[in-house]
């Protein structure tokens, strides 16, 4: 029986690139899209933001002199692009999903609403929801802070290329250690910097736990789902 019956599965859109230095690993994209299959065979919904990093991020293109709303449309316009390429590898093996859209571009994807995401969701279609939350100076850790509370997931599952939160960001001090639980206080308290204030806030004030764990581990994802102890959980 999985511990979780409804999820948003944060993917990190740099972890896509796997060994590269910009864009999508094909074999990272289809190690995902295994491992999200396993979980949909064994009844879980699962909801699914991914981050743009492996194309673009706004700050960067602010930092080369591009206006900065601009430049996060282009962040918001590359986690579609991985959302597509996701839906894409995910249909290929046989599993049925949808990519939803923060901002209108049909046919490209459907406008996002919290009805028809939930009703795609109980019919056991993923859900990608893409374009991050539609506005400038936000992250993808907020939009799915935002549709994991909207869709009523049960958890948050942040996967990433670190396997915890950590005392201080591991690939920066070797000497940091790692929590197995962590409240959202003390996130704030230590100044933690593995998601933005604004996303931990947001599951803060909704209840929505988060995993924070190695998704580039293979399964994983379905050792998360089996209530094994990895990864660290942020609660209230
Ligand atoms: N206290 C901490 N514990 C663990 N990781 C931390 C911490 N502080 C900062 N980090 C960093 O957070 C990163 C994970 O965040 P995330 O998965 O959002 O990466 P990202 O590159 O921002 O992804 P995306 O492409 O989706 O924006 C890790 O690579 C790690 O270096
Ligand atoms: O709600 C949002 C979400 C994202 N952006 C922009 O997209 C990029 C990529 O997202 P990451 O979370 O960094 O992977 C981000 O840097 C922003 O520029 C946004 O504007 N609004």
């Amino acid at each position: 029986m999985a511990k979780y019956k409804r999820i948003l599965l944060k993917l990190s859109g740099e972890s896509l690139m796997g060994d590269q230095q910009y864009g999508i690993d094909q074999i990272r994209l289809n190690d995902y899209a295994e491992q999200i299959a396993a979980l949909v065979k064994s009844g879980v919904e699962v909801g699914i933001v991914i981050g743009g990093g492996n194309i673009f991020r706004g700050l960067s293109g602010a930092a080369k002199g591009f206006d900065r709303v601009k430049g996060d449309q282009m962040g918001m316009l590359a986690t579609v692009i991985n959302s597509l390429a996701l839906n894409s590898a995910l249909i290929n093996g046989g599993v049925r999903s949808r990519v939803m859209t923060a901002i209108r571009m049909e046919p490209v994807g459907e406008y996002y609403s919290k009805e028809k995401a939930v009703d795609a969701l109980a019919k056991g279609e993923v859900v990608i929801i893409s374009g991050g939350t539609g506005n400038p100076y936000f992250t993808t850790d907020t939009a799915s802070a935002l549709r994991g509370i909207e869709i009523e997931a049960n958890v948050m599952l942040k996967g990433t290329r670190v396997d915890g939160i950590y005392s201080a960001d591991p690939e920066k001090d070797a000497s940091a250690t790692k929590f197995e639980s962590i409240t959202f206080d003390e996130i704030y308290a230590r100044n933690l910097r593995i998601m933005d204030l604004t996303a931990t806030t947001l599951c803060k004030e909704n209840n929505l736990p988060i995993l924070v764990f190695n998704m580039d581990q293979k399964g994983n994802l379905q050792r998360v789902m089996n209530g094994e102890p990895i990864g660290t959980i942020v609660h209230n």
